[in-house]
């Protein structure tokens, strides 16, 4: 799936075709994706109270300067979600808001321990999720799955507990991540129950390299042996890693605006999407936390070509970068990069 087919597109026409062409999320997690007018309607439906007087001043309080800044305001957030219905409210948000950007299959990310830690059984989190994964796909025609992260900040052990108690849900969720606090929690010390959801067929993805060193993209690839990358975008200091992530087709699930918002780049202009691109990277577009950090999928992609000049080749190369990177069936990737080529052609001159 590597060869870029040649298509003739008029630049004019390039932010319609980026918005119109089927493409798939691999990286966003649905507590990121709620709206401050969500938070502020669950607060009242739950009886939980928000240290914000209204929806502007909780948006007002969204100016990051890095990683840490942004996650003590985002597991805030995360407390109006009490029950099933909010879990499923909060999803089938996103999920609408994905159908109209053409996004056809999506991998949402979830962090149960920040609902567990507040008395949530973790089968009120994945029920609420996954109903709205089912009729997500019955009647928006988005194909949608789940990721169980777990919080780096948090113990290994910790991490075990989890995974125990999601284990009678087996069936809902088709891998593990690692998401937090990046810096001082390095992927090898999640190593043995990585190990142990390796030996349980789940799909394994972590991030790393979104403000940490390669070193830490190294290790998730050799100690956790995860399938994909999520942000990676340090891998491009290390030449090497650069090498090993082309050779072995390891996806980066890329997030501009979040690198944007958190300050990993000064400006969009110097994001390096179209560096990894160019050195055959299987690199990706993704929202991240896209209530937080200013834009879901279409977003990402108009403000990324707009400041870069990234041109419509490379706009196919990402579409289709999210479908190989996808955990689907072959079939199904196939079907996708056919309705792709389809709109491709529909836009060419
Ligand atoms: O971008 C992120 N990085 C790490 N943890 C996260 N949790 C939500 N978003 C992120
Ligand atoms: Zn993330």
């Amino acid at each position: 799936m590597t060869q870029v087919p040649r298509f003739d597109i008029p630049a004019d026409r390039l932010p319609a075709l980026l918005c119109a062409m089927p493409k798939a999320e691999l990286h966003m997690h649905i507590e990121g994706s709620l709206e401050p007018e969500l938070i502020f309607a669950l607060a009242q439906r739950n009886g939980v109270a928000i240290p914000y007087a209204s929806v502007d001043e909780l948006r007002q309080a969204y100016a990051f300067t890095n990683l840490q800044s942004f996650l003590d305001i985002y597991y805030a957030g995360a407390s109006v979600l009490l029950k099933e219905q909010d879990f499923y409210d909060m999803a089938w948000a996103y999920l609408e808001r994905a159908a109209a950007d053409n996004v056809v299959r999506t991998e949402m990310f979830f962090d149960p321990q920040t609902h567990t830690a507040r008395g949530v059984d973790v089968k009120v989190v994945i029920d609420g999720l996954h109903r709205a994964c089912v009729d997500a796909e019955a009647t928006l025609g988005v194909s949608a799955a789940l990721i169980l992260c777990f919080l780096r900040h948090l113990s290994e052990e910790d991490a075990f507990e989890t995974l125990e108690q999601a284990l009678p849900h087996r069936d809902k969720f088709i891998g593990v991540g690692l998401d937090s606090s990046e810096v001082g929690h390095p992927p090898e010390k999640f190593a043995k129950v990585f190990g142990r959801c390796r030996e349980l067929g789940l799909h394994l993805v972590a991030h790393a390299g979104e403000e940490g060193p390669p070193a830490y993209v190294w290790s998730a690839l050799d100690v956790l042996k995860v399938e994909r990358v999520d942000h990676g975008v340090q891998s491009a200091r290390d030449p090497a890693l650069m090498a090993r992530l082309a050779q072995d087709r390891i996806p980066l699930t890329v997030c501009p605006l979040s690198n944007l918002k958190l300050c990993v780049f000064p400006d969009l202009k110097a994001h390096n999407l179209g560096t990894l691109l160019d050195a055959g990277l299987v690199a990706t577009v993704n929202s991240d936390d896209p209530a937080y950090f200013g834009g879901y999928m279409n977003e990402n992609f108009l403000q990324t070509f707009a400041a870069t000049g990234l041109t419509a080749q490379h706009a196919w190369q990402l579409a289709a970068n999210s479908f190989e990177g996808s955990f689907i069936d072959d079939a199904a990737k196939a079907g996708y990069v056919d309705r792709l080529n389809a709109t491709f052609a529909r836009f060419s001159a």
